[in-house]
């Protein structure tokens, strides 16, 4: 007899970890979504298997024997693969007053998905209170809007709510909106069709599709052109979409977080972003703060990024008062990615992996590089420096000129700026950025 499939399908969403329905004649009758991500097998491939290798004399004939619910360690194959498995099992009635066993089944030794989580370090009250509030937004499966200068940790963010949130076991999915054009958009988010333009070679998924039953991160979505934005929308809204070239409703549902550096709120207010997603994607706001307002997290970060620098170089480094003292009166316009790249450096400058105050160069030129003698000149001053944070250096400003001259000849088209700066035009983007030009 089926089990009636309505029960079954909510039965199975409401599961987090991995879980299995197993009939009285132990076929595998059903598994949620954790299941299949966690030990990489779809269902059509499972459903009607054997319940395990030896049904003959396994825990789930015991059970349907004694109809007493279990727990414990079992050692169960699955695809040829051996795993310690960490189990429970009690029964199920279906509406007709079919007995079932459920199983929920997790891998010994591996994990919870809060033990995944991205290491987020902070003692500052600013940032234990955005940890807080990111643990409630992921408990909440309500749209996230991030909102918070380069480099100060949006990203982690987005990650740390995937991991804590009910859609840990599925894929956590980045969306780069500053690289998504028209050309781009469908096949990208969507996927496509094998044949449905010149150069599909095989059908694909896209983003959308991957992120089902996962968290779909739009980094930077601010820069998501206007004429996109009813196209996300609609897929947001309805959960349906359709590959390039497809005539099938696909159905995909994601979680959604949002992380963008622009006042959004502004950009509504001057046509530049559709109102209506933009409710759509900010129910629960956060904002990131700068590293500049909380200079308290400064010694945890200094000694999380250190930590893990000694783990790849076999030693331990450590910093002066002096260096230390330094790192706090900066303004670091860069925030946290900038900080970590600066001490990287002095990693390789200091002696006896201990970095005093010249150690520190805090370079504010992208690409800007160390000269030969630089390294040398190391005990009488700083090698780069530019504590001034409202300085434009020579370089700076040539480029920034440079590039402006580039904005008039090509209108303003980010695709052919960069491609005659053969950079990305995420580098670029983030070159605009720094130089202020908008
Ligand atoms: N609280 C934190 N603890 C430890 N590392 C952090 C923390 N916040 C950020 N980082 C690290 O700083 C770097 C920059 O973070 P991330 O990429 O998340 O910033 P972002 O705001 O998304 O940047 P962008 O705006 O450029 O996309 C990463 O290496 C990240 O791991």
């Amino acid at each position: 007899m089926q089990i009636n499939s309505f029960t079954l399908n909510s039965l199975l969403e409401t599961h987090d970890l991995p879980f299995i329905i197993v009939n009285a004649a132990q076929q595998i009758v059903g598994v949620n979504r954790a299941w299949e991500n966690h030990f990489g097998q779809t269902r059509e491939s499972i459903l009607g298997n054997a319940c395990c290798n030896n049904p003959g004399d396994c825990r789930h004939r015991r059970f349907f024997q004694t109809l007493e619910p279990y727990a414990g360690l079992f050692s169960d194959t699955l695809d040829e693969r051996e795993y310690l498995l960490k189990v429970r099992g009690y029964p199920l009635l279906d509406t007709d007053g079919t007995l079932y066993l459920g199983e929920s089944v997790l891998t010994a030794g591996a994990s919870e998905p809060q033990d995944k989580s991205p290491k987020m370090v902070g003692t500052s009250s600013a940032f234990i209170n955005l940890k807080s509030n990111l643990q409630k937004a992921a408990q909440s499966n309500v749209p996230v809007m991030l909102n918070g200068e380069t480099g100060t940790g949006k990203e982690l963010a987005a990650e740390f709510i995937h991991r804590q949130s009910q859609n840990a076991y599925g894929e956590f999915v980045i969306v780069d909106c500053t690289v998504l054009g028209e050309d781009l958009f469908e096949s990208e988010l969507f996927g496509h069709e094998k044949g449905s333009f010149t150069g599909a070679a095989s059908a694909k998924k896209g983003l959308f599709e991957l992120a089902d039953g996962g968290t779909l991160f739009l980094d930077e979505v601010g820069e998501l052109p206007v004429s996109l934005q009813p196209k996300l929308l609609r897929a947001l809204e309805s959960g349906q979409f359709r590959r390039v070239g497809g005539t099938t409703s696909l159905t995909s549902t994601v979680r959604v977080v949002t992380a963008t550096h622009r006042n959004l709120g502004e950009m509504v207010r001057n046509g530049l972003f559709r109102e209506d997603l933009f409710y759509r994607l900010s129910v629960f706001p956060l904002e990131i703060p700068a590293l500049r307002d909380r200079i308290e997290d400064m010694p945890a970060l200094v000694g999380h990024f250190l930590k893990s620098f000694g783990q790849r170089d076999c030693c331990v480094y450590s910093t002066t008062k002096a260096a230390m003292q330094k790192l706090m009166q900066h303004k670091w316009p860069g925030n946290i990615r900038e900080l970590k790249n600066c001490l990287q450096l002095a990693t390789c400058l200091c002696k006896n992996h201990t970095i005093d105050e010249l150690d520190i160069s805090i370079m504010r030129r992208q690409g800007a590089t160390l000269k030969p003698g630089m390294i040398e000149r190391r005990g009488q001053g700083a090698v780069i420096e530019d504590t001034g944070a409202s300085n434009i250096n020579p370089l700076d400003t040539i480029e920034a000129e440079f590039i402006r001259s580039l904005i008039k000849k090509y209108q303003g088209n980010r695709k052919l700026i960069a491609s005659e700066m053969n950079i990305s035009e995420r580098t670029l983007y983030r070159k605009l950025n720094r130089l202020n030009i908008n």
